[in-house]
């Protein structure tokens, strides 16, 4: 769905793909690093609502249908403020052969350095299409494994509940990702929370293990140490100069 009119604190971006975005693709704005992840999910799971929770703390509750919308806002990781972009997506849709997702969802999650994906407890079939959507995700990005965390929605309504928190929590184990259990409606905290360490994985994932500069140093071959014969031979040799002189004078 689209977020609905007034958000005047979020600043809209072109679509990803498109030259404006390509200009930005590495920093953000000011030359921060730039963090970008797609929400993908089942349609009516909750996407829209909770990057509009994550960007404005506000839960508004009626959304438009989806039109693509890439959103920004700073986050502050380990000293750091990172540029994030978040690109809410289409709601995947379901045929008899497996998931159909469409050439713009494909656009997102190859432009995204990590996705969120989300479920709703509400709706068995959102949770079992988890794990081809992890693996569709995986395949677009061959060669390096994408950060996913995955979002457990609408934990406030227990009385149509249709899926437990743990098998996601499982599912995420089994998959390798993070599991958020969240209410958009009612916990920002939970939504933050979820986002917050999907940055975090990528900031660290973007960060170089080490330097050149300290690759380099590393390759430096360091003095050897002298070895004890040596030190014994050097030692004996001052001494016995010593005694020279003294018994010379
Ligand atoms: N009770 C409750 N309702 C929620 C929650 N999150 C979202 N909703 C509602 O669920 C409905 C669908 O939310 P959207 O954010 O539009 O879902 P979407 O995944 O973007 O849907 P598509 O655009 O169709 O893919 C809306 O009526 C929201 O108000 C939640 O945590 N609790």
């Amino acid at each position: 769905m689209r977020l609905i009119q007034n958000m005047c604190t979020i600043a809209e971006y072109p679509a990803p793909g498109s030259a404006a975005a390509a200009a930005d693709c590495c920093l953000g704005a000011a030359g921060r690093r730039l963090v970008k992840i797609a929400v993908v999910g089942a349609s009516g799971v909750g996407k829209t609502a909770l990057v509009v929770r994550f960007l404005t703390k506000r839960f508004i509750g009626d959304y438009e249908r989806n039109a693509g919308n890439l959103y920004t806002r700073q986050v502050q990781i380990e000293g750091e403020t990172l540029a994030i972009q978040v690109q809410d997506t289409p709601g995947v849709q379901v045929h008899e052969n497996g998931l159909s997702c469409g050439e713009q969802l494909n656009r997102c999650i190859r432009w995204a350095d990590a996705v969120v994906i989300v479920f709703s407890v509400t709706d068995y079939k959102s949770y079992e299409l988890i794990g081809q959507l992890h693996q569709h995700v995986q395949q677009l990005h061959l060669g390096s494994r994408l950060p996913v965390v995955v979002v457990a929605n609408k934990a406030d309504l227990l009385h149509v509940k249709q899926v437990d928190p743990q098998l996601g929590l499982q599912l995420a184990g089994v998959l390798g990702c993070s599991f958020y259990e969240v209410s958009v409606s009612e916990n920002y905290n939970d939504v933050y929370n979820a986002f917050h360490v999907l940055c975090k994985e990528v900031s660290h994932k973007q960060q170089p293990s080490s330097t050149p500069e300290k690759r380099r140093t590393s390759l430096i071959p360091r003095p050897k140490s002298p070895n004890m014969q040596d030190l014994k031979r050097r030692f004996k040799q001052a001494l016995s100069a010593k005694v020279r002189t003294v018994t010379s004078v």
